[in-house]
């Protein structure tokens, strides 16, 4: 999937919040997004998921199947939580059980029975979440997915990711709590001023260690931390 030269404006005379973005997204990559409050994090991520158009600009290859979880579910339906996935997997062309086995994983079977309208805050993100697993997604986007979950879904949350980019989904999270921050492989964006600044994560996971060596024993050290992997840089 590739966006190209995309800019978005909510208003003909509105502000720019994405501006000129030019990124590529693999299959397999998890992306983590950040980016301080209102930066335009969860813009972006309706662009990726195709929920608002580019104002300019362009997104191809998009995956045939988007799972998008919105920051804040929109729980004023008149549903129980079951009829609601169960009419989502109609939709998606999925058995209803799908919607009760991932309620089942994520902790959340005791809500199935709730209306929509009663659930908490994390309750209602969980059925959010839920909903975009429904049909294995090749396109994967989680806006704020950790904030007011409960323990268990949180530790039960990456390896779902895992577990979709593994099946060749691309998945993009924006996580202002950093929970992805120790996932390996996943690539970082900071959105900042309308644009989008994409940090190879390899990159972003090393970081520099200086040691200090007697003069006499710096080729030995050198040649010992090379054999283990490790770049060096003689200090001059
Ligand atoms: N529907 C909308 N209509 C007009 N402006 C909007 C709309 N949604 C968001 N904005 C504005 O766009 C800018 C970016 O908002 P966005 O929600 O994308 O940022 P964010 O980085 O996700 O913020 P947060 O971390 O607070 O969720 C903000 O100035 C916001 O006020």
């Amino acid at each position: 999937m590739r966006l190209s030269d995309v800019s978005f404006r909510y208003s003909r005379r509105g502000p720019w919040i994405i501006q000129e973005v030019e990124l590529a997204l693999g299959a397999g990559s998890v992306v983590e997004v950040t980016g301080r409050n209102g930066a335009g994090k969860s813009t972006l991520l309706r662009l990726l998921a195709g929920i608002v158009p580019p104002t300019r600009g362009s997104i191809a290859d998009r995956p045939p199947v988007v799972g998008y979880a919105p920051d804040v579910f929109p729980v004023d339906q008149p549903f129980t939580v079951s009829a609601y996935l169960a009419q989502m997997s109609r939709i998606r062309g999925v058995p209803a059980a799908s919607g009760t086995a991932l309620a089942e994983r994520l902790n959340a079977s005791h809500l199935l029975g709730q209306p929509l309208g009663d659930l908490s805050k994390g309750s209602a993100q969980k059925v959010g979440l839920i909903q975009s697993l429904l049909a294995p997604p090749g396109l994967l986007i989680l806006d704020e997915p950790f904030s007011g979950l409960d323990e268990q879904t949180r530790t039960e949350l990456p390896e779902i990711i895992e577990e979709v980019a593994s099946a060749g989904g691309a998945v993009v999270v924006s996580d202002h709590q950093n929970q992805l921050r120790s996932f390996p492989g996943a690539d970082h964006w900071l959105v900042e001023d309308g644009a989008v600044v994409a940090r190879d994560g390899e990159r972003a996971r090393r970081t520099v260690i200086e040691v200090i060596v007697d003069a006499d024993e710096a080729d030995e050290v050198e040649q010992k931390l090379r054999a283990d992997g490790y770049t060096t840089r003689r200090a001059t």
